[in-house]
């Protein structure tokens, strides 16, 4: 399939008949080939309905910005939608923020290497030093922002800079410092963070720690949206491993290692390919 034709849009509205009629007629109309869709309403009647098209554009009859105006005169004000089209040949700029544990950072930056992840990696931001040779061994920028209780907002500010116009989605990988409520506001749904929990379960720092101490018989990560509220944001992803009494906190961090990489990477890339929609606190994600 071509991604420089590929293009996407995702749509929210209140549910009743005809959405999926008026949609497909319309990108129909205008000479696009729909490839995908998926669609999921909340209720049988009067809940909300949400769709995720891909199609292909190499016929359009029209230019983008003359389709979304006539998209948004023709139907998307009819069925009042939320909606947003995304084409596949203008990747999304990624830049990560990490402290020092690597393997969620690695993962992701191996996964894009390989091609997996469609972005472009404009940076790589650390509180920490520890990483920059295994950044830079991707060619990637490394910047050195270290962070105390002293200086937050100095770092913060710093970071903000590095970040302008650099970053459309900013994946915190394993970044241990939490972001105040100015920061998260920069990137509404655009910061998207791996918790070593599976949430809401063992909230904050040292979720290991907690779950050995509560005994648990499985431990979890789960990639979320992050928030001005700590780990509290749309849940993107999630996966869990069983455990036992047998495990010290060290094995749970061990353990808890390869559920974290892989779940971060599922829901980076649902959002580098425009597979996730935010409804208040939770997420569709048409994988
Ligand atoms: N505004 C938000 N910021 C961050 C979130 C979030 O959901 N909202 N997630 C965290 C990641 N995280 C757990 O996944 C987490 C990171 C850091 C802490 C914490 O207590 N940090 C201390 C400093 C610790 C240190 O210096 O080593 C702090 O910031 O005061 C708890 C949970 C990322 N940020």
């Amino acid at each position: 399939m071509s991604r420089e034709t590929l293009a996407r849009l995702l749509i929210t509205c209140p549910d009743r008949p005809g959405i999926v009629a008026a949609v497909s007629t319309f990108l129909f109309n205008h000479g696009a080939n729909i490839t995908d869709l998926q669609q999921h309403s909340t209720d049988p009647e009067g809940g909300t309905f949400f769709m995720r098209l891909e199609f292909q554009t190499p016929h359009l009859d029209v230019s983008r910005g003359v389709l979304e105006r006539a998209f948004a005169e023709a139907v998307a004000e009819r069925f009042a939608m939320e909606w947003r089209f995304a084409y596949a040949e203008e990747p999304k700029k990624m830049a990560l923020l990490v402290s020092r544990y690597d393997h969620a950072l690695l993962e992701v930056l191996w996964r894009w290497s390989r091609g997996e992840l469609p972005a472009k990696v404009s940076m790589v931001i650390s509180n920490h030093p520890d990483l920059e040779p295994a950044v830079r061994a991707f060619g990637l920028p490394y910047h050195h922002v270290p962070v105390s209780k002293e200086n937050k907002a100095e770092a913060e500010a710093s970071i903000l800079e590095l970040l302008e116009g650099q970053a459309d989605l900013v994946v915190l990988a394993r970044y241990m410092q939490i972001l105040s409520a100015d920061f998260v506001s920069r990137f509404p749904h655009r910061i998207i963070n791996i918790h070593h929990s599976f949430l809401p379960a063992f909230v904050g720092a040292s979720p290991y720690r907690q779950a050995y101490e509560r005994g648990v018989k499985l431990i979890g990560a789960t990639a979320h949206y992050v928030t001005e509220e700590l780990d509290q944001g749309p849940i993107i992803e999630q996966d869990v491993a069983r455990v036992s009494h047998r495990h010290s906190v060290e094995d749970l961090v061990e353990l808890g290692r390869d559920l974290e990489r892989q779940v971060l990477a599922r829901a980076v890339r649902w959002h580098l390919e425009d597979r996730i929609i935010v409804h208040g606190n939770k997420t569709v994600v048409f994988s």
